[in-house]
């Protein structure tokens, strides 16, 4: 099978904006997952900046074990090598600013409609998910060799399965326009490109700006696990962790895993 047509001028839009990331590029058909592609290319000296689409997964994965799906040929499945010095302290942090650059992308797409991060990786308009990032790091003794950044967002689909349909949307379901998939990958890979090395060599600084003005969670009730302390969300500080006022007024600071909403939509 061939690959759809509308992925294919992503080399030449990447060279003309001078990007450093995207190549060299491989789109898919089929594959399990595009962060399995990229661990195995990096264990045989694939180098950074190489990436990977496929129009299906067969073992699409996210965070905490769950599933990523994706009817074929609709959305966005990528998978992006990153080779950058990292501590593994940080590597929290590029959740956020991979879904910093997912959330740039589609608001670009779709300039209508209220895109914002939702801590700790998630991308939502309205509250409803439009976008997803797993980062993967490989490890050499103690030290980051290679980082996978795994990003799926919803571009064209606009019927989702009964289990989600009330949590996810897609970019379509917000612009008048059918949205063009290599416009919004182009944009994902120029934000990567531009972000994460600096993240990862300076920490959230240069980004927390932008990031706490499309921050969904502010002001929304949430609860720690597993102490079951709920709370409201009060802003994402500069090492990425969550802040969440009590009933006390007293504010604790959560990092990714411990924290989630108390109701599943915005
Ligand atoms: O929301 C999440 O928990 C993260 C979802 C990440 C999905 C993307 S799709 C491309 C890449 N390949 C995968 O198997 N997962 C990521």
């Amino acid at each position: 099978m061939t690959v759809a047509s509308d992925l294919l001028p992503i080399p030449a839009l990447l060279r003309q904006r001078g990007i450093a990331l995207g190549g060299p590029l491989t789109v898919l058909e089929e594959t399990t997952s595009t962060n399995d592609e990229a661990k195995r290319a990096a264990k045989v000296g694939a180098p950074h900046g190489a990436t990977w689409i496929s129009e299906s997964q067969t073992a699409g994965r996210g965070r905490q074990g769950r599933q990523w799906i994706s009817p074929r040929g609709e959305n966005v499945l990528l998978s992006v090598l990153a080779r950058i010095p990292c501590p593994p302290p940080r590597l929290p942090l590029l959740s956020l600013v991979a879904g910093l650059a997912s959330r740039d992308a589609i608001a670009r797409a779709a300039p209508e409609a209220d895109v914002r991060v939702k801590w700790p990786n998630d991308v939502v308009i309205d509250g409803r998910k439009v976008s997803g990032v797993l980062v993967e790091a490989q490890f050499a003794a103690s030290h980051v060799e290679s980082l996978v950044i795994g990003v799926g967002m919803n571009v064209h689909t606009r019927v989702f399965p009964e289990a989600i349909a009330n949590l996810a949307t897609s970019v379509a379901l917000h612009t008048a326009a059918l949205p063009d998939r290599a416009a919004l990958v182009v944009d994902l890979l120029e934000g990567l490109a531009r972000d994460l090395p600096l993240v990862a060599a300076h920490g959230l600084g240069p980004v927390h700006e932008r990031l706490v003005a499309v921050d969904a969670l502010r002001g929304r009730r949430v609860c720690s696990d597993p102490s079951g302390t709920f709370g409201i969300a009060d802003g994402i500080d500069i090492e990425g962790r969550l802040l969440v006022r009590d009933e006390h007024g007293n504010v604790q600071r959560y990092v990714a895993g411990e924290i989630h909403l108390v109701s599943g939509i915005l």
